[in-house]
């Protein structure tokens, strides 16, 4: 037992688990769409979880590993969620592997439902959860995927180029309460390595940096995605992305929920799984895809006050 160690003098000495006795930080680990996420659980928000914390968390080698953080915290105990409790318990409080804070996650809400869920903190399969991007109802199916109202897609004018080597590419601007840039090819090769950000212009088109995916087709409303996401580099799946590049590929074929009142359909194929994306004719996005928790651990207290500065 990892208790009370004693030293050669005979005098009993706290171990570094001892020590961390009082103030454990629990944690857990869980993917969407191997979009994989570490999952901190802070009802009262009373851990401090400053970028190079996270940043430290998020790391494969030295850390748990993780494409993002979700750090799970009331809405009343969390400045940026106050506002939104009445409406959701829980707020997402989202940020990026590198430490970087953002809107929205897609696979992460689906994710931070099932934690909900695996905790025993939400009594029914429907629940509302708050995040940057505003309040999201999500839906715990039976089969065991989640389906999350994504709310609508911002299509901000104007043209955009991303480059990848020589090749470039116009792209779609598309907000999903965070930015992306979705550029159709001819082969997702074509990416090259997306593990640095691929340039764009104009640089005014996104001030605070974007997620970029590059997408294939597969068939009638079938696509297929990589995506450089913004403060993680390529990762296997996106699920704002996913909503992106289904709002762009149902523009580029001619089909407008709105206009027409019939909903359109994307199957979107990532590395990592497949994303079902359904825009409705009021512009409300649906996705539906898997959410897993693999694990659930103990995050030293010592550690993390070290990486923390
Ligand atoms: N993986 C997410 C998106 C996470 C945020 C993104 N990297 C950003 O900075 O906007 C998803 O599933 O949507």
């Amino acid at each position: 037992m990892l208790t009370g160690a004693a030293a050669p003098d005979g005098v009993s000495r706290p171990t570094p688990y001892d020590r961390g006795m009082s103030t454990r930080i629990a944690f857990l680990k869980g993917h969407g769409t191997e979009n994989d996420f570490v999952i901190v659980p802070d009802p009262e928000n009373a851990i401090d979880l400053s970028p190079a914390a996270v940043a430290a968390l998020c790391d494969r080698r030295a850390g748990i590993g993780g494409d993002g953080l979700l750090h799970v915290v009331r809405s009343s105990a969390h400045p940026e969620a106050k506002d939104m409790a009445a409406e959701a318990e829980w707020f997402m409080d989202y940020r990026n592997g590198d430490g970087s804070v953002a809107e929205m996650c897609g696979n992460g809400v689906r994710v931070f439902a099932r934690y909900l869920q695996h905790a025993g903190l939400v009594t029914d399969g429907d629940l509302a959860i708050a995040t940057r991007g505003g309040v999201k109802r999500a839906h715990l199916d039976k089969e065991g995927d989640v389906t999350v109202g994504m709310g609508r897609a911002r299509l901000p004018e104007g043209d955009v180029t991303v480059s990848v080597g020589e090749r470039s590419w116009p792209a779609r601007n598309v907000n999903m309460g965070n930015p992306h840039a979705v550029a159709f090819v001819a082969d997702l090769a074509h990416a090259g390595d997306l593990s640095a950000a691929p340039p764009f212009s104009p640089a005014s088109a996104y001030p605070d940096g974007v997620n970029v995916e590059f997408v294939v087709d597969r068939g009638p409303r079938h696509v297929a995605l990589r995506v450089h996401e913004r403060g993680a580099g390529e990762t296997r799946s996106c699920g704002t992305g996913a909503c992106a590049v289904a709002v762009a590929a149902a523009r580029r074929d001619g089909a407008d929920p709105a206009a027409t009142g019939v909903p359109a359909t994307y199957v979107v194929d990532v590395p990592g799984g497949r994303l079902l994306i359904t825009e409705r004719p009021d512009g409300e996005i649906e996705m539906t895809g898997p959410a897993v928790i693999v694990a659930t651990g103990e995050i030293d207290p010592e550690w993390l006050e070290t990486v923390a500065r």
